[in-house]
C-alpha cells in the first residue's frame, strides 16, 4: 500500500515512511492510495473474532510490504494488553437501538489511547530497523497529550514534546502530561488556544530545515497510522450488532475530525454503515458547514467538553479530498483560502457528496448539563461531557432503521468538576491514577511563537543532526 498526498505536490510513501513523515511535505495529509474492499463474507467471517484479530485483519492491508505479519501481529497484542476490558471497545446498550461504545478502557481513560497504544510501538519497531531516532511533536487539546505521553514514556529512541493551551485543559488531563518522571517527555504550556499549539505544530513541519535537523515526527490525527488504528473500532461495534446483516449508524464526537473520519474509512471499506453523525458542541464550525457549505473561522469559546474547542479540524481535508473526487487542486484551493481569510466555500457537487454519508449537529452547554444529569438519573450510568455532546445531538438526529451507536471517548472521572455539577457524582479515577493530582508536575511555559517552540525543541531533542 503506499500513501499519497491530499495537495498533491509531496512524494507517495510507503506505510513505514508516512508514519514517521506525519504532515506530507507539501503540508498536505497521508491517505491510502486506495481504499482497501472488504467484502459481506470477510464481514461476516469476523463475528465472534478478539478485537485483536479484527484489528490484524483490518490493519494488514494498510501494512502491508512494510510491517511483517507476525510482528503486526505481536504488535497488536502488546499494545491491546494495556487496555483494562478484555473486550477492548466494549458496548453498553442504553435503549432499544441505542448503544454506547466504551473508548475509554486504555492507560489515560481516553479514546486516543487506542491508536497512540499501537503507532508508538510501530513508530519503535520501524525507527529501531532503520537505527534512528526521532524528535515527536504534537499539539493536544487535552487528551493526545496523556495518551502519547503515556505511549512514548521511556522508548529510547524518540523524545516526544507536548504543545497543550495553557490554562484550558482539565486538571486531569493536565497531570497526565506533566506528571510523568520519563527522560524522553517534555510538556510545554503554550500561551494560547489549542488551534494555536496545532498551528505550531504544522508550521514546525513546514520548516523543512528544522523539520529534517530534529527528524520530525507528529502523533496527531494528521498521522494516517492514528486515522488507521481507529477505524478497527467501527467494525468490532457494528460486527457485533450484525453487521454486514444490519446497518450501524455512528454518532462522534467531533473535533479534530479524526475520530469521524475512521468511520468514513471504515465505510469505503465496505462496512455497510447508514450514517455518520458529526457532534459538534458550541463551537460548531463543523456543523455549520455541513449546513451553509461555506467553513468560517468565528473564534473558539471554551466548554465543559474542551477537547473538542477546535476551529482548524485538520482531517476535514481528507474528506474534501475524496469529496472532490480526489482532485489535489481543489484541496489546495481551499486550504489556501483558509490561511488568507479563515473561510472556503465548498462546491455544490462535493458538499453534496459530503451530506450524502454525513449529518451533523451541535449540544449547547445547557444541553450538555442536562444529559449527564437525566442519564445519571434515569439509568445511573455516568459520561464525560464529549459523551454527553454526542448522546444529545445521537438523540436529535434523523434515525433510520439503523441501530445508533455513540461514541464514548472519555472516562467521566478526566472532567469531574463538569460531571460533578451536572449530576452531584464525583467519579473517581481508578487505582492507576489514584495519586494523580499528588504527583509533581514538570513543564515549561512558551509564547505561541514558532522560534521560541523550535529553539526550546533544538535545545532538549536527542535526534537533532
Ligand atoms: C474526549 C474527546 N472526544 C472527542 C474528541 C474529538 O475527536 P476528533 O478530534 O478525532 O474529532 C477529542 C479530541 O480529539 C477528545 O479528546
Ligand atoms: N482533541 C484532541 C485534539 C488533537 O486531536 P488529534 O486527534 O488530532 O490528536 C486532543 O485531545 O488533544
Amino acid at each position: 500500500m503506499d500513501y499519497i498526498s491530499t495537495r498533491g505536490e509531496a512524494p507517495s510513501l510507503g506505510f513505514s515512511d508516512a508514519l514517521l513523515a506525519g504532515l506530507a511535505r507539501d503540508g498536505g495529509l497521508y491517505v491510502p492510495r486506495e481504499w482497501p474492499q472488504f467484502s459481506r463474507k470477510d464481514i461476516r467471517a469476523m463475528r465472534g473474532q478478539s478485537y485483536q484479530e479484527i484489528a490484524y485483519r483490518v490493519l494488514s492491508p494498510f501494512t502491508e510490504g512494510d510491517i511483517r505479519p507476525e510482528k503486526l501481529r505481536e504488535l497488536i497484542d502488546a499494545a491491546y494488553a494495556t487496555f483494562r476490558h478484555p473486550a477492548v471497545a466494549p458496548l453498553r446498550q442504553t435503549g432499544a437501538n441505542s448503544f454506547v461504545l466504551e473508548l475509554f478502557h486504555g492507560p489515560t481513560l481516553a479514546f486516543k489511547d487506542v491508536a497512540m497504544q499501537l503507532i508508538a510501538r510501530l513508530m519503535d519497531h520501524v525507527l529501531e530497523e532503520r537505527d534512528e531516532r526521532a524528535t515527536i511533536v504534537g499539539a493536544t487539546s487535552g487528551d493526545t497529550g496523556g495518551a502519547a505521553v503515556d505511549a512514548f514514556a521511556g522508548r529510547d529512541r524518540t523524545d516526544i514534546v507536548i504543545l497543550f493551551p495553557k490554562g484550558l485543559v482539565s486538571p486531569v488531563q493536565q497531570r497526565q502530561m506533566t506528571t510523568s518522571t520519563a527522560a524522553n517527555v517534555h510538556a510545554l504550556a503554550i500561551e494560547g488556544n489549542f488551534d494555536d499549539c496545532q498551528d505550531l505544530v504544522k508550521a514546525m513541519f513546514n520548516h523543512t530545515a528544522f523539520r529534517d535537523r530534529v527528524r520530525l515526527s507528529g502523533i496527531n490525527s494528521i498521522n494516517w497510522a492514528r486515522i488507521m488504528a481507529q477505524i478497527v473500532y467501527y467494525f468490532t461495534a457494528s460486527v457485533s450488532l450484525g453487521a454486514p446483516d444490519r446497518k450501524i449508524s455512528f454518532t462522534v464526537p467531533t473535533g479534530n475530525f479524526g475520530d469521524i473520519f475512521a468511520g468514513y474509512a471504515a465505510k469505503r471499506m465496505g462496512l455497510p454503515i447508514a450514517r455518520l453523525v458529526i457532534a459538534t458542541n458550541e463551537n460548531d464550525i463543523l456543523a455549520r458547514t455541513l449546513k451553509t457549505g461555506r467553513y468560517e473561522m468565528r473564534g473558539v469559546s471554551a466548554t465543559t467538553s474542551p477537547s473538542m474547542d477546535i476551529q482548524i479540524s485538520s482531517n476535514f481535508e481528507r474528506l474534501l479530498f475524496d469529496a472532490h473526487g480526489r482532485d489535489a487542486g481543489q484541496v489546495r484551493q481551499a486550504m489556501a483560502g483558509l490561511k488568507q481569510s479563515g473561510a472556503f466555500e465548498i462546491g455544490a457537487a462535493a458538499l453534496k457528496a459530503i451530506r450524502k454519508e454525513f449529518s451533523a449537529g451541535r449540544a449547547t452547554e445547557r444541553q450538555v448539563k442536562e444529559i449527564i444529569r437525566m442519564m445519571q438519573a434515569e439509568t445511573g450510568y455516568v459520561v464525560d461531557p464529549h459523551t454527553a455532546v454526542a448522546l444529545q445531538v445521537a438523540a436529535k438526529a434523523e434515525r433510520p432503521a439503523a441501530a445508533m451507536v455513540t461514541l464514548s471517548t472519555a472516562h467521566p472521572a478526566k472532567f469531574p468538576a463538569a460531571v460533578k455539577s451536572a449530576c452531584g457524582i464525583d467519579p473517581a479515577l481508578p487505582a492507576w491514577l489514584s495519586d494523580l493530582m499528588q504527583r509533581e508536575e514538570r513543564f515549561d511555559v512558551l509564547p505561541a511563537t514558532q522560534d521560541r517552540v523550535e529553539a526550546h525543541i533544538l535545545a532538549i531533542a536527542r535526534a537533532v543532526r
